[in-house]
């Protein structure tokens, strides 16, 4: 399953991170670097946000873009107003790079988001430490107890939590957790299929009091009006903005502004 593939493969990429930036060296530049918070506090006010991410590659889709200026990229989502930027820092399966991070977020004066397979707490001092102020932690992959500890950590260094659930025991899992943001993803990860379906039901067994984000395979108005009308508080749009060839116009029109 490709969820395990891309857990091993995180698993040996952070070891060789912490063989190369000893844990303690990271708390440090974590601690003392300044970052955007707020990314829940906008959240929480009316209207569908946006997330638009810088992804170059995907296990389902390949490459996506062969040209991937992504600080330009950056720009122009920040010239459309969204409402963070998830930049994708995994390297084998999407082409990411932490770099991409870190540049982003000192380019830029959006909350971003680092868009990885969160598995131990060094990973969430290399988010902060390189400039992110959200982190995703995917329920599929972590216990109970990692789920609430990272979300406080990641807290209590100044960043915001999105906990991503695929199906109704995944939402109970991150409602028990204490999310605060819930994301829920509509691609099935087995098989690749986007179901909005799934994700409006799923909507429903979420208190008001979290906020909810819906993800993936989003592409045309109708599918974001869907949303809206749902009740969701953001969407995270990444294929369909990196293929457009005006990213700034296409998310206007997704908020419904002029
Ligand atoms: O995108 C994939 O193929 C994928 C496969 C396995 C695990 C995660 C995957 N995607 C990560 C994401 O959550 C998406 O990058 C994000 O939600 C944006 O999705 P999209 O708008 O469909 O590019």
């Amino acid at each position: 399953m490709i969820l395990d593939d891309l857990v091993d493969a995180t698993n040996k990429r952070i070891k060789d991170h912490e063989s190369r930036i000893p844990l303690k060296e990271l708390q440090t530049t974590a601690k003392n670097l300044k970052t955007i918070s707020g990314f829940k506090t906008t959240l929480e006010n009316p209207g569908l946000h946006v997330i638009a991410e810088i992804k170059q590659a995907s296990p389902s889709k390949g490459i996506i873009v062969e040209d991937f200026p992504y600080l330009q990229i950056a720009r122009e989502y920040r010239n459309a107003k969204v409402d963070a930027i998830s930049v994708l820092t995994e390297p084998h399966y999407f082409h990411g790079k932490l770099t991409y991070l870190r540049e982003v977020s000192e380019h830029v004066p959006t909350p971003v988001l680092r868009k990885d397979f969160t598995i131990n707490e060094y990973m969430i001092y290399e988010a902060k430490a390189n400039g992110a102020s959200v982190i995703l932690l995917i329920v599929a992959i972590l216990s109970d107890q990692q789920l609430e500890q990272y979300r406080n950590l990641a807290e209590s260094l100044g960043m915001d939590a999105i906990v991503e659930a695929h199906d109704e025991s995944e939402v109970h899992r991150a409602i028990k957790s204490g999310a605060k943001i819930i994301g829920i993803n509509n691609r099935n990860l087995k098989n690749f299929t986007v179901n909005f379906k799934n994700s409006i039901h799923l909507k429903k067994l979420i208190p008001n009091n979290i906020l909810t984000i819906s993800e993936s395979g989003i592409k045309t108005q109708k599918d974001v009006d869907e949303l809206r009308d749902a009740g969701f508080n953001a969407i995270l749009v990444g294929e369909t903005l990196m293929r457009s060839t005006n990213k700034e116009q296409l998310i206007r029109q997704f908020k419904k502004v002029e």
